[in-house]
């Protein structure tokens, strides 16, 4: 049965996920971060990342996440086995914190960068953070410092963001400024609490 109070919002790397969370936090939604719990989850698997990939990836006993992400995203079995590892764990804990806040009632926003990809989170509502590739590929390179190949790279190892539009129930377009993304924002917010 899908969570009854649940959002999911996802969208492509760097289109502005967290952006949007950021304001959706300040209007006082409640929200589950993906990305948070992958991060979590990763520091308790330093063993099994060491095994997999190597000594060379923890340092100070800790994973070294710049270098695992060149890795992953430039060697697609790799990022294979990364995903077996860790996303029935991240799965599991979004699962078990969604059912904690359905409990809460009303609205609340499930950040899951990779939604579409993995699949059947049973979600019926889903807001997609929208940028063109263009745009994306900017952005993540000036945040990230990457070359081109590597941003390249990093686009391809997801569903492309024109067909997560289509998917969506609401579209936040995030092809301008911060001003009109933060407009956006709120009319979306408005719907979502209207319609609950
Ligand atoms: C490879 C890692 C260590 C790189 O860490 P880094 O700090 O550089 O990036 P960060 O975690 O902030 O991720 C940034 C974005 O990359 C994209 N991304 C991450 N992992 C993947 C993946 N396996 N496939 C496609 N895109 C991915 C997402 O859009 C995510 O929002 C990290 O991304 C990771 O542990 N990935 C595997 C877990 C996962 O799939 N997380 C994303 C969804 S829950
Ligand atoms: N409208 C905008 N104009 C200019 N820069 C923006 C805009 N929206 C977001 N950014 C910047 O683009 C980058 C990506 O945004 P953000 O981190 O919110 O994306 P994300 O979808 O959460 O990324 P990831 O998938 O990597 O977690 C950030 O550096 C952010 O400050």
């Amino acid at each position: 049965m899908a969570y009854e109070y649940a959002i999911a919002l996802t969208g492509g790397i760097a289109s502005g996920k967290s952006t949007v969370c950021n304001l959706l936090r300040l209007y006082g939604l409640r929200i589950i971060d993906a990305d948070a719990i992958a991060r979590q989850m990763l520091d308790n698997e330093s063993d099994a990342i060491s095994k997999l990939f190597g000594k060379e990836y923890i340092v100070d006993g800790k994973v070294d996440r710049k270098a695992l992400g060149r890795l992953i995203f430039s060697d697609k079995d790799a990022r294979k086995k990364l995903e077996e590892l860790l996303h029935p764990k991240i799965r599991a804990e979004i699962e078990r914190q969604s059912e904690e806040q359905d409990r809460l009632k009303g609205p609340y926003i499930v950040d899951i960068p990779l939604f579409f990809e993995t699949g059947n989170y049973p979600i019926e509502k889903v807001i997609v953070v929208y940028a063109p590739r263009e745009i994306q590929k900017r952005r993540l390179i000036d945040r990230e410092g990457l070359s081109d190949e590597e941003a390249e790279a990093r686009l391809n190892a997801q569903i492309d963001i024109e067909e997560k539009k289509k998917l969506a129930t609401w579209v936040i377009d995030n092809s301008k400024n911060l001003k009109h993304l933060q407009q956006e924002t709120e009319q979306i917010f408005n719907k979502i609490t209207k319609y609950r």
